[in-house]
Protein backbone atom coordinates (compact mmCIF):
# COMPACT_ATOMS: atom_id res chain seq x y z
CA UNK A 1 0.00 0.00 0.00
CA UNK A 2 1.28 3.48 -1.14
CA UNK A 3 1.02 6.66 1.80
CA UNK A 4 -0.05 9.40 -0.36
CA UNK A 5 2.08 12.21 -0.33
CA UNK A 6 1.86 15.07 1.74
CA UNK A 7 0.34 18.46 0.37
CA UNK A 8 2.66 20.53 -1.18
CA UNK A 9 1.08 23.61 0.57
CA UNK A 10 -1.72 24.02 3.29
CA UNK A 11 -3.50 27.28 3.69
CA UNK A 12 -4.87 26.86 7.90
CA UNK A 13 -7.60 29.00 9.25
CA UNK A 14 -6.09 31.85 7.96
CA UNK A 15 -7.60 35.51 8.17
CA UNK A 16 -7.44 38.59 6.45
CA UNK A 17 -8.62 42.24 7.30
CA UNK A 18 -7.91 45.63 5.88
CA UNK A 19 -9.30 48.22 8.56
CA UNK A 20 -11.97 46.31 10.23
CA UNK A 21 -13.13 44.78 6.43
CA UNK A 22 -12.74 41.04 6.72
CA UNK A 23 -11.33 39.79 3.36
CA UNK A 24 -10.40 36.44 4.24
CA UNK A 25 -12.42 34.49 7.14
CA UNK A 26 -10.88 31.43 8.59
CA UNK A 27 -9.56 29.32 5.03
CA UNK A 28 -8.54 26.53 5.20
CA UNK A 29 -7.91 23.96 2.22
CA UNK A 30 -4.52 22.12 1.02
CA UNK A 31 -2.61 21.50 -2.25
CA UNK A 32 -1.49 18.54 -3.84
CA UNK A 33 2.08 18.42 -5.16
CA UNK A 34 1.96 18.22 -9.07
CA UNK A 35 -2.21 19.77 -9.26
CA UNK A 36 -3.53 22.88 -10.47
CA UNK A 37 -5.50 24.03 -8.11
CA UNK A 38 -8.04 26.94 -9.34
CA UNK A 39 -9.10 29.63 -6.99
CA UNK A 40 -12.37 30.59 -8.44
CA UNK A 41 -15.10 33.41 -6.94
CA UNK A 42 -16.74 36.40 -7.71
CA UNK A 43 -14.79 39.96 -7.29
CA UNK A 44 -13.55 40.89 -3.96
CA UNK A 45 -14.14 37.26 -2.97
CA UNK A 46 -10.72 37.48 -1.32
CA UNK A 47 -8.45 35.67 -4.29
CA UNK A 48 -5.55 38.08 -4.95
CA UNK A 49 -5.16 38.61 -1.46
CA UNK A 50 -4.67 35.18 -0.69
CA UNK A 51 -2.10 34.86 -3.60
CA UNK A 52 -0.32 37.65 -1.57
CA UNK A 53 -0.71 35.70 1.96
CA UNK A 54 0.98 33.14 -0.40
CA UNK A 55 3.77 34.91 -1.58
CA UNK A 56 4.77 37.36 1.50
CA UNK A 57 3.31 40.15 0.69
CA UNK A 58 0.83 40.49 2.99
CA UNK A 59 0.41 39.06 6.66
CA UNK A 60 -2.67 37.27 7.90
CA UNK A 61 -4.08 38.75 11.23
CA UNK A 62 -4.11 34.67 11.92
CA UNK A 63 -3.90 31.28 10.88
CA UNK A 64 -0.89 29.77 8.99
CA UNK A 65 0.83 28.77 6.00
CA UNK A 66 2.81 25.20 5.56
CA UNK A 67 4.77 24.85 2.65
CA UNK A 68 6.76 21.35 2.10
CA UNK A 69 5.99 20.85 5.51
CA UNK A 70 7.47 23.96 6.94
CA UNK A 71 5.08 26.84 9.26
CA UNK A 72 5.13 30.14 8.37
CA UNK A 73 3.04 32.80 10.00
CA UNK A 74 4.25 34.69 7.48
CA UNK A 75 7.05 34.51 4.57
CA UNK A 76 8.86 37.43 3.35
CA UNK A 77 8.54 37.49 -0.50
CA UNK A 78 12.21 37.32 -0.49
CA UNK A 79 12.35 34.61 1.36
CA UNK A 80 9.29 32.91 -0.65
CA UNK A 81 11.19 33.02 -4.04
CA UNK A 82 14.08 31.38 -2.57
CA UNK A 83 11.84 29.05 -1.43
CA UNK A 84 10.88 28.28 -4.64
CA UNK A 85 7.47 29.76 -4.54
CA UNK A 86 7.42 32.06 -8.12
CA UNK A 87 4.41 34.42 -8.72
CA UNK A 88 2.76 35.74 -12.02
CA UNK A 89 0.80 38.96 -11.76
CA UNK A 90 -2.65 39.84 -12.76
CA UNK A 91 -2.01 43.12 -14.73
CA UNK A 92 1.00 42.81 -17.68
CA UNK A 93 4.01 43.99 -15.29
CA UNK A 94 6.58 43.24 -17.89
CA UNK A 95 9.40 46.60 -18.28
CA UNK A 96 7.99 47.27 -21.38
CA UNK A 97 11.60 49.05 -22.80
CA UNK A 98 13.47 46.50 -22.13
CA UNK A 99 14.02 43.17 -23.96
CA UNK A 100 12.10 39.64 -23.68
CA UNK A 101 15.23 38.05 -22.68
CA UNK A 102 16.37 41.12 -19.73
CA UNK A 103 12.67 40.47 -18.70
CA UNK A 104 12.85 37.05 -18.07
CA UNK A 105 16.39 37.51 -16.32
CA UNK A 106 14.75 40.27 -14.03
CA UNK A 107 12.77 36.69 -12.75
CA UNK A 108 16.62 35.51 -11.11
CA UNK A 109 17.50 39.09 -9.63
CA UNK A 110 15.89 37.88 -6.49
CA UNK A 111 18.54 34.96 -6.87
CA UNK A 112 21.63 36.78 -7.09
CA UNK A 113 24.51 36.38 -5.51
CA UNK A 114 27.02 39.29 -6.91
CA UNK A 115 27.14 42.39 -4.99
CA UNK A 116 26.07 45.22 -6.63
CA UNK A 117 29.84 46.68 -6.22
CA UNK A 118 30.78 43.24 -8.36
CA UNK A 119 28.39 44.57 -10.74
CA UNK A 120 29.69 47.54 -11.20
CA UNK A 121 33.05 47.23 -11.44
CA UNK A 122 32.46 44.02 -13.73
CA UNK A 123 34.39 41.51 -11.38
CA UNK A 124 34.42 37.66 -12.50
CA UNK A 125 31.61 36.84 -10.28
CA UNK A 126 29.30 38.95 -11.56
CA UNK A 127 30.51 38.09 -15.37
CA UNK A 128 29.83 34.33 -14.48
CA UNK A 129 26.46 35.39 -12.98
CA UNK A 130 25.02 37.20 -16.24
CA UNK A 131 26.27 34.72 -18.47
CA UNK A 132 24.66 31.80 -16.44
CA UNK A 133 21.45 34.13 -15.79
CA UNK A 134 21.72 34.28 -19.81
CA UNK A 135 22.33 30.66 -20.32
CA UNK A 136 19.05 30.00 -18.57
CA UNK A 137 16.23 32.78 -20.01
CA UNK A 138 17.46 31.25 -22.91
CA UNK A 139 16.41 27.90 -22.13
CA UNK A 140 13.09 29.00 -20.98
CA UNK A 141 12.47 30.85 -23.59
CA UNK A 142 13.61 27.74 -25.93
CA UNK A 143 10.42 25.88 -23.99
CA UNK A 144 7.47 29.16 -24.86
CA UNK A 145 9.13 28.80 -28.65
CA UNK A 146 10.18 32.24 -28.11
CA UNK A 147 14.30 32.02 -28.73
CA UNK A 148 13.43 33.88 -31.22
CA UNK A 149 12.46 37.16 -29.89
CA UNK A 150 15.06 37.24 -26.87
CA UNK A 151 16.46 40.58 -28.06
CA UNK A 152 12.80 41.79 -29.10
CA UNK A 153 11.38 44.80 -27.04
CA UNK A 154 8.45 43.73 -25.15
CA UNK A 155 6.39 46.59 -26.29
CA UNK A 156 6.77 45.93 -29.74
CA UNK A 157 5.26 42.09 -29.24
CA UNK A 158 1.53 41.29 -29.21
CA UNK A 159 0.21 41.32 -25.72
CA UNK A 160 -0.35 37.49 -26.39
CA UNK A 161 3.17 36.93 -26.79
CA UNK A 162 3.90 38.90 -24.02
CA UNK A 163 1.99 36.99 -21.57
CA UNK A 164 4.14 33.88 -22.31
CA UNK A 165 7.27 35.96 -21.45
CA UNK A 166 5.18 36.74 -18.34
CA UNK A 167 5.36 33.09 -17.81
CA UNK A 168 8.26 32.17 -18.63
CA UNK A 169 9.42 34.77 -16.21
CA UNK A 170 7.51 33.60 -13.54
CA UNK A 171 9.10 30.15 -14.09
CA UNK A 172 12.93 31.16 -15.03
CA UNK A 173 13.80 30.92 -11.37
CA UNK A 174 12.16 26.78 -11.55
CA UNK A 175 9.88 27.36 -8.41
CA UNK A 176 8.33 24.05 -7.22
CA UNK A 177 4.87 26.31 -6.69
CA UNK A 178 3.99 28.99 -9.31
CA UNK A 179 0.89 31.55 -7.94
CA UNK A 180 -0.76 32.83 -11.47
CA UNK A 181 -3.04 35.89 -10.77
CA UNK A 182 -5.55 35.70 -13.94
CA UNK A 183 -3.01 34.55 -16.33
CA UNK A 184 -5.66 34.36 -19.40
CA UNK A 185 -7.15 37.84 -18.83
CA UNK A 186 -8.00 40.13 -21.96
CA UNK A 187 -7.20 37.38 -24.24
CA UNK A 188 -9.51 36.17 -26.89
CA UNK A 189 -10.92 32.32 -26.99
CA UNK A 190 -7.96 30.79 -29.12
CA UNK A 191 -5.22 33.07 -26.90
CA UNK A 192 -6.62 31.26 -23.75
CA UNK A 193 -6.34 28.00 -24.80
CA UNK A 194 -2.61 28.29 -26.60
CA UNK A 195 -2.27 29.66 -22.55
CA UNK A 196 -3.87 27.13 -20.75
CA UNK A 197 -2.50 24.58 -22.59
CA UNK A 198 1.21 26.09 -21.83
CA UNK A 199 -0.01 26.31 -18.23
CA UNK A 200 -0.87 22.54 -18.93
CA UNK A 201 2.37 21.40 -20.03
CA UNK A 202 4.78 23.20 -17.05
CA UNK A 203 2.27 21.33 -14.64
CA UNK A 204 3.20 18.12 -16.22
CA UNK A 205 6.65 18.53 -17.85
CA UNK A 206 8.01 20.45 -15.02
CA UNK A 207 6.21 18.76 -12.05
CA UNK A 208 5.32 22.21 -10.92
CA UNK A 209 2.30 22.70 -8.11
CA UNK A 210 0.03 25.42 -9.62
CA UNK A 211 -1.89 27.90 -7.59
CA UNK A 212 -3.90 30.12 -10.23
CA UNK A 213 -6.84 32.63 -10.46
CA UNK A 214 -9.02 32.61 -13.33
CA UNK A 215 -12.95 33.94 -14.03
CA UNK A 216 -13.52 31.87 -17.46
CA UNK A 217 -15.26 28.80 -15.50
CA UNK A 218 -14.76 26.89 -18.73
CA UNK A 219 -10.99 26.87 -19.14
CA UNK A 220 -10.84 26.08 -15.18
CA UNK A 221 -13.00 23.31 -15.14
CA UNK A 222 -10.99 21.19 -17.82
CA UNK A 223 -7.86 22.73 -16.77
CA UNK A 224 -7.68 22.21 -12.55
CA UNK A 225 -7.76 19.61 -11.04
CA UNK A 226 -8.87 20.80 -7.75
CA UNK A 227 -11.18 23.81 -7.37
CA UNK A 228 -11.56 26.22 -4.25
CA UNK A 229 -14.38 28.70 -4.74
CA UNK A 230 -14.27 31.86 -2.20
CA UNK A 231 -17.31 34.06 -1.88
CA UNK A 232 -17.17 36.72 0.58
CA UNK A 233 -13.97 35.40 1.75
CA UNK A 234 -15.04 32.57 3.06
CA UNK A 235 -14.68 29.10 1.45
CA UNK A 236 -18.10 28.15 -0.50
CA UNK A 237 -16.91 24.80 -2.32
CA UNK A 238 -13.73 22.96 -2.32
CA UNK A 239 -12.77 19.62 -4.65
CA UNK A 240 -12.56 18.23 -8.08
CA UNK A 241 -14.06 20.23 -11.07
CA UNK A 242 -16.91 18.16 -11.59
CA UNK A 243 -18.33 18.61 -7.89
CA UNK A 244 -17.82 22.12 -8.04
CA UNK A 245 -19.86 22.17 -11.68
CA UNK A 246 -23.28 20.41 -10.09
CA UNK A 247 -22.52 22.03 -6.48
CA UNK A 248 -25.66 24.16 -6.14
CA UNK A 249 -24.51 26.61 -3.29
CA UNK A 250 -21.67 27.36 -6.06
CA UNK A 251 -24.42 27.64 -8.99
CA UNK A 252 -26.49 30.01 -6.20
CA UNK A 253 -23.57 32.26 -5.42
CA UNK A 254 -21.24 32.38 -8.37
CA UNK A 255 -22.50 30.76 -11.34
CA UNK A 256 -25.75 32.53 -11.48
CA UNK A 257 -28.48 29.88 -11.60
CA UNK A 258 -27.36 28.52 -14.51
CA UNK A 259 -25.67 25.09 -14.73
CA UNK A 260 -21.97 25.74 -16.60
CA UNK A 261 -22.15 23.88 -19.99
CA UNK A 262 -18.70 22.67 -21.05
CA UNK A 263 -17.53 21.26 -24.56
CA UNK A 264 -16.47 17.92 -24.66
N1 LIG B 1 -4.80 46.74 -0.18
C1 LIG B 1 -6.07 46.72 0.19
N2 LIG B 1 -6.59 47.67 1.00
C2 LIG B 1 -7.89 47.64 1.39
N3 LIG B 1 -8.77 46.70 1.01
C3 LIG B 1 -8.32 45.74 0.18
C4 LIG B 1 -6.96 45.68 -0.28
N4 LIG B 1 -6.81 44.61 -1.08
C5 LIG B 1 -8.03 44.01 -1.14
N5 LIG B 1 -8.93 44.68 -0.38
C6 LIG B 1 -10.33 44.31 -0.15
O1 LIG B 1 -10.35 42.95 0.25
C7 LIG B 1 -11.44 42.27 -0.37
C8 LIG B 1 -10.89 41.11 -1.21
O2 LIG B 1 -10.22 41.67 -2.35
P1 LIG B 1 -9.38 40.79 -3.38
O3 LIG B 1 -8.73 41.72 -4.34
O4 LIG B 1 -8.51 39.84 -2.64
O5 LIG B 1 -10.56 39.99 -4.11
P2 LIG B 1 -10.50 39.16 -5.48
O6 LIG B 1 -11.33 37.94 -5.24
O7 LIG B 1 -9.11 38.94 -5.92
O8 LIG B 1 -11.26 40.13 -6.47
P3 LIG B 1 -11.04 40.33 -8.09
O9 LIG B 1 -11.58 39.09 -8.74
O10 LIG B 1 -11.87 41.53 -8.38
O11 LIG B 1 -9.58 40.53 -8.34
C9 LIG B 1 -12.22 43.30 -1.17
O12 LIG B 1 -13.26 43.78 -0.35
C10 LIG B 1 -11.18 44.37 -1.43
O13 LIG B 1 -11.79 45.62 -1.59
Amino acid sequence: MTTPSPPALEVRNISLAFKGVKAISDLSFEVAPREICALIGPNGAGKSSLLNILNGVYVPNSGEIIFEGEHFHRMQPLEAARRGIGRGFQNNALFSGMSVADNVIAGLSRHARATLLEEALLLPRARAETRRFRERAHEVLGLFNLEHHAETIVATLPYGVQKKVELARAIVAAPRLLLLDEPLAGMNAAEKQEIADIIATLNRELKLTIVLIEHDIGIVLKLAHHVVVLDYGRKLADGAPDGIRDNPEVIAAYLGGDKVEIAA
